[in-house]
């Protein structure tokens, strides 16, 4: 597991491109047959990717978190953005087609993770959280998570908001989770901008092709600074940044969330002319 610590505003605003990259932006998150996994001491989230190629593979608890098993301590959120598989939480499998999503609370030991087809493998994305409580596992459709569209074909963000992993969905201790599509044309992300001190977020970027990129804006809102972000890389957003994008052509991307609460209006919007 890869550890990354936490970072203050006056000084990421000194960082050069290298370190900014070094420190947000999680690249390799999918290797084949394997379990990728970073732990961010920004609210302890875990960001992880696994591809079961070949085989199964079981989400191991590794000793940077010193516990007996991954979730002891822990809630997860999965969505899979690969071809059809299963995640076998303590001997149930929950099947998971492209876009479906799984919600597994505190307390489940055995979490493991196939494809059906090796031709076309199971791709799956997860955001993990310190927990308190054990809540159901419930496995969320893109059907079943809460629907909300925003943006303008004008503004170039029209977009759809898939919240799977939500208080009006289900019940979860601090993680929060969802994806948002883009329609086609449409290329801004979550601008005008917010940032919402109380929880942090991790965007994954993913549906570009290998020549497409999102120029990533992160940063307080008087000093942005941007990230090229390319497909199938994840950005981690401190509390006080903004997080939002604008691609070179539509794309969609998982957000995940965590920290103070768990109210996805709780925003501080930031007026356009306060962007610098
Ligand atoms: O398209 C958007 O706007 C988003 O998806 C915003 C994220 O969900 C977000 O930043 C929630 O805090
Ligand atoms: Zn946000």
């Amino acid at each position: 597991m890869e550890v990354r610590y936490a970072a203050n505003p006056k000084d990421v605003k000194l960082y050069d491109t290298r370190r900014l990259r070094d420190e947000f932006l999680i690249e390799d998150l999918f290797p084949s047959d394997a379990v990728k996994m970073v732990y961010s001491h920004i609210d302890r989230i875990i960001v992880g990717g696994v591809v079961p190629a070949t085989k199964p593979i079981a989400l191991e608890a590794g000793s940077e978190i010193r516990a007996e098993y991954f979730l002891e301590r822990r809630e997860l959120g999965v969505i899979n953005i690969g071809g059809k598989g299963t995640v076998t939480v303590d001997g149930t499998a929950y099947e998971l087609d492209n876009r479906d999503g799984l919600y597994v609370g505190m307390g489940a030991k055995e979490i493991i993770f196939a494809s059906a087809d090796a031709k076309s493998p199971a791709k799956f994305y997860f955001n993990s959280a310190p927990a308190h409580a054990a809540y159901p596992t419930v496995k969320v459709g893109l059907a079943k998570a809460r629907r909300v569209e925003l943006g303008s074909q004008a503004e170039a963000n029209k977009r759809t908001i898939y919240q799977y992993i939500h208080p009006e969905v289900l019940q979860s201790c601090q993680l929060v989770m969802g994806m948002t599509v883009l329609e086609q044309g449409s290329v801004w992300n979550t601008m005008p901008s917010h940032t919402h001190d109380r929880r942090m977020e991790v965007y994954l970027y993913l549906n570009m092709p290998e020549d497409a990129v999102v120029f990533h804006f992160m940063g307080e809102p008087g000093e942005t600074r941007h990230i090229v972000v390319r497909n199938e890389q994840a950005v981690i957003s401190p509390s006080w940044s903004i997080h939002s994008g604008v691609g070179t052509r539509s794309y969609a991307f998982i957000w995940g969330m965590c920290g103070e609460n768990q109210t996805f209006t709780d925003m501080d919007h930031i007026p356009m002319a306060e962007l610098k």
